[in-house]
């Protein structure tokens, strides 16, 4: 929770709470103490006076439930730019003036029902991507799931009458989120309905590849009997790994564990708590990989993770391990698991999920004899597609009452002229953010952050929402496939088990800067840097804005003073001379450039650590290289 010197916003009476609720019909966002929609037009008259509170203190907890001053509601939703952009948004009460919302694939009845209640609702699946765009320019909604692609054409089409995109279930990578929000459209989706119904499927596809369900069908269709030929392998007892214990992977590894399976699961993110209270060791990927008899895939699609199922993991597994994917096809190189398959390095693999989606008619892998295949069907039961259809008409119709959204997945909705005094602000906040999460190292997870402003400005004048969600979108962003921004920050924080609470701390600066210095804290994390945690065993950087430009001031107990901008390699070294020309010619001699140098010491001649930014990323050699230099006792390089 909060530090000790932060004041709770349960207790302090100059907040109010409002809590999410996914599917009642009440809107999206509602106070709890007061029952007070988040739409502007009522909220002003609705509002009973707060007292005001002198502390400069306050926190956030976002594994309970989402808490922001009523003060940066309302000036965020006065400044919201998505809410006066849509002010002159169809009022739903009046018959004559409705909202028109495209459904362009099938969607469940009561997510239907609750459209209609509110605007016109229009059904037409199949279009071809001229038949969307054609349609789009009189629809004020569009609703699609993994089968549409909304690109720019379909944006440049709408021109300008679209204002909200509802993706139907998680995965929002057939839109095309830059465009939507150049053209203002806010796009939201549906991201916890569907959970039960994938991690369903996946043990659907475990239990039924282990028995050749599939083949066994087939083969007594085309008339024969071949008892001998499909003789399967038992479960019980057997390790299962799961790769990524989010909300699918840890819904599969309970059900596994039901059936008898040892099971262990790989997740460098997840709360080890969380994996504990199912009776689950997390472990690293290597040691997942090569000691379990099934693999199943439930991480997102992200850079990291794209074809991290290639040649050289295939050839770490158990010989004749069976794969399971109902998470992207993006994260297996299709050609490398056919060569496993053809040469028994994996035995089987089930699969709901393709690079390219229907796969090619002639693809190796579909054809293959021991793969079982399903098209796409991980959300595709009747209850998911009921809970996603309210669950996206809830976010759809909130978006077009103008209500902020806790499942928006695209721009910040702020006011020009706060983003223009906070830009350089909300840069650093993302850096530290970024920086954070890769100091900490990938195993032990970040539950919990601290956020300290020093600020010239009365705290109470300092709306930290927009930095708030900043630091999270860093910490978050490089390790998962959401996308974050001011409206599902905190949503998504809680989602992750990520706490954030946040102290300011009025300095003698000049009031006419919003914040002097930011800094960020995580505890009970181990650190991929040594040098990085403090006196207190926390990992903690701290930054600031220079003459409109991030820089990185501390890390743990060293100053330093670097732009935050590229690249940088930390050091920790002896205080000697010659390090800087030293590391210098390593990275010069391999085509790397250097922006910058910054050298923070504790005391001379003892330690010292360097900042180095490089505007390339140095190749594995060059950093092996630094490291071999005898005074570097530990680097880190990280992306910024
Ligand atoms: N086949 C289908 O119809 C469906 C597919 N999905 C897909 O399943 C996947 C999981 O969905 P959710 O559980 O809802 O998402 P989630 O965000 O709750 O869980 C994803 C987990 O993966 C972890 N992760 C991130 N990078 C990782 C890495 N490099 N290695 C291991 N773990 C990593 C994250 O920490 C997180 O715990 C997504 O890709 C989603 O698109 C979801 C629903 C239906
Ligand atoms: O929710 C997801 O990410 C899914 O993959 C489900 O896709 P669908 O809505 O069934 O097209």
């Amino acid at each position: 929770m909060a530090s000790s010197s932060s004041k709770s916003l349960f207790s302090s009476p100059h907040f109010t709470s409002f809590n999410r609720s996914s599917h009642s019909k009440s809107p999206l966002l509602s106070f709890s103490t007061s029952s007070v929609s988040l739409n502007p037009r009522p909220l002003h008259s609705s509002i009973t006076s707060s007292s005001s509170s002198s502390s400069s203190s306050s926190s956030y907890s976002s594994n309970r439930c989402s808490f922001i001053p009523l003060r940066s509601v309302l000036k965020t939703l006065e400044s919201s730019a998505f809410v006066s952009q849509n002010s002159d948004l169809a009022d739903p009460t009046s018959p004559n003036d409705r909202s028109t919302i495209l459904v362009a694939e099938k969607l469940g009845e009561a997510g239907l029902e609750l459209l209609r209640s509110f605007g016109n609702v229009v059904c037409a699946y199949d279009l071809s991507p001229e038949e969307l765009c054609a349609k789009i320019s009189s629809c004020d909604a569009l609703i699609v799931r993994s089968g549409t692609k909304v690109n720019r054409q379909v944006f440049e089409a709408a021109k300008g009458r679209l204002k909200v995109v509802g993706r139907a279930g998680v995965g929002i990578d057939n839109v095309d989120l830059q465009a939507a929000t150049e053209f203002g459209c806010l796009v939201v989706n549906a991201p916890t309905a569907n959970t039960i119904a994938a991690a369903e499927h996946g043990i659907a596809l475990l239990t039924a590849m282990a028995r050749n369900v599939a083949q066994a069908d087939a083969s007594i269709k085309a008339g024969k009997w071949e008892r001998n030929k499909y003789v399967g392998v038992s479960l019980v007892g057997k390790t299962l790994a799961v790769m990524g214990f989010g909300k699918v992977g840890s819904e599969v590894a309970r059900r596994a564990k039901g059936l008898g399976m040892q099971v262990i699961a790989h997740d460098p993110y997840a709360p080890v708590d969380r994996a504990r209270a199912i009776g689950v060791e997390l472990v690293s990927f290597n040691q997942a990989i090569s000691t379990a008899d099934f693999i199943s895939l439930h991480m997102p699609l992200t850079s990291a993770t794209s074809k991290v199922f290639n040649d050289d993991t295939f050839g770490l597994m158990k010989k004749g391990a069976r794969l399971i994917n109902v998470a992207r096809g993006g994260v297996i190189d299709e050609d490398a698991l056919v060569r496993a398959l053809d040469t028994g390095a994996v035995a089987q693999a089930a699969l709901d999920v393709f690079v390219e989606e229907p796969p090619p008619k002639d693809s190796k892998l579909v054809q293959h004899k021991n793969v079982t295949v399903t098209p796409h069907l991980g959300a595709s039961t009747k209850e998911a597609q009921e809970g996603v259809a309210i669950e996206i008409a809830e976010a759809v119709v909130g978006a077009l009452n103008g209500e902020l959204s806790a499942t928006a997945v695209n721009a910040p909705m702020v006011a020009p002229e706060v983003l223009s005094e906070l830009a350089p602000y909300v840069v650093l906040a993302e850096k530290l953010g970024r920086l954070a999460v890769q100091l900490v190292a990938g195993g032990s997870g970040i539950k919990s952050v601290k956020v300290v402003y020093k600020s010239g400005r009365a705290p109470d004048d300092l709306d930290t929402r927009l930095l708030r969600a900043m630091i999270t979108k860093g910490i978050i962003e490089p390790i998962s496939d959401s996308h974050i921004n001011l409206v599902n920050a905190d949503f998504t924080a809680k989602q992750k088990g990520l706490r954030i609470s946040e102290e300011r701390v009025l300095v003698d600066a000049p009031p006419e800067f919003p914040v002097e210095s930011i800094q960020v804290v995580v505890s009970e994390v181990e650190s991929k840097f040594a040098s990085a945690v403090t006196e207190k065993g926390e990992v903690a950087i701290e930054g600031k804005v220079k003459y409109g430009v991030p820089h990185l001031r501390r890390v743990g107990s060293f100053d330093v003073d670097v732009s935050l901008e590229g690249n940088l390699i930390l050091c920790r070294q002896v205080d000697q001379p010659g390090m800087i020309g030293r590391v210098g010619n390593i990275l010069g001699e391999n085509n790397v450039n250097v922006n910058f140098m910054s050298v923070g010491r504790t005391m001379r001649r003892k330690r010292a650590i360097m900042a180095i930014g490089v505007d390339e990323e140095p190749n594995k050699d060059t950093l092996r290289q630094i490291g071999q230099v005898p005074a570097i006792e530990e680097f880190v390089f990280l992306n910024l």
